[in-house]
């Protein structure tokens, strides 16, 4: 794995959006998207930029169940008002949380990632190790499918809803075997309190308890962390200082 650095989540941002620029550069069609609050300075930096992603595709990780895309606590709603408004791609796939059939929803978003091969897929990281909403015992050989969320995914997420209660129990989410098809990942996380998270992903045994130890098995990882999130790792020599020149 690529591990970069980076001082804060501003940095980070910059990080973040040189790994879509080259993407771009290198003919990217398709890229995975991700919410909660890491992507956000990386959104900020594409939306402020010249970068046209009006011909693209995006397809995200995951979506409440039960929430509609008008809901602001919707990870439609999220994408809306982060990037798809200032910075709209030419076809964009959230999973459905209103979807009355689930299984169909699953097999609906499992085609669409089937025809569209992602190119760059940009990953969060729960503290409990998730990535998307793949939550610890995950087989890392599933497809897209209706998470029940763990109590520490509810806990961490309840910090967007007025109340715990309001969080929903249960989500759609891009299986790890689909992120793992990615041609490159590139996960980012700040602060102490994933620093347990990032060692075990980075360090820690390939295993289905930490979802994102899956990525040691991917050959083309760039990490981007901020000290507090790197602080359990015991190769800090293999970290590369982020400097906007190098990409
Ligand atoms: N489903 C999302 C994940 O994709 C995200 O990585 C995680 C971390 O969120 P944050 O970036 O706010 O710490 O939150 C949610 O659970």
């Amino acid at each position: 794995m690529n591990i970069i650095q980076v001082v804060d989540q501003n940095m980070g941002g910059e990080a973040g959006f040189a790994e879509f620029k080259t993407a771009l550069e290198q003919g990217a069609n398709t890229f995975g998207l991700a919410t909660g609050s890491t992507p956000v300075t990386i959104y900020e930096q594409l939306t402020h930029s010249a970068l046209d992603f009006s011909q693209k595709t995006s397809i995200n990780l995951d979506e409440y169940v039960g929430l509609s895309p008008e809901n602001p606590q919707s990870y439609h709603y999220f994408m809306q008002k982060h990037l798809f408004d200032a910075k709209p791609f030419r076809e964009s796939f959230v999973p459905n949380g209103l979807a009355e059939d689930g299984d169909a929803e699953v097999k609906r978003y499992d085609e669409i990632i089937a025809e569209h091969p992602i190119d760059l897929q940009l990953l969060g990281l729960g503290k409990n190790g998730h990535i998307g909403f793949n939550e610890p015992g995950t087989p890392f050989d599933e497809g897209t499918h209706r998470v029940t969320l763990t109590q520490s995914t509810i806990d961490a997420n309840a910090r967007f809803f007025e109340d715990e209660a309001d969080v929903p129990r249960y989500a759609y989410s891009m299986g790890i075997a689909s992120i793992m098809k990615a041609k490159h990942i590139v996960l980012v996380a700040y602060g102490e309190a994933k620093a347990d998270a990032v060692a075990a992903m980075i360090e820690g045994p390939v295993t289905e308890d930490v979802p994102a130890s899956a990525l040691q098995n991917h050959d083309n990882v760039t990490v981007i962390v901020d000290a507090a999130a790197a602080s359990k790792l015991s190769t800090q020599a293999q970290i590369t200082p982020f400097s906007a020149s190098v990409e």
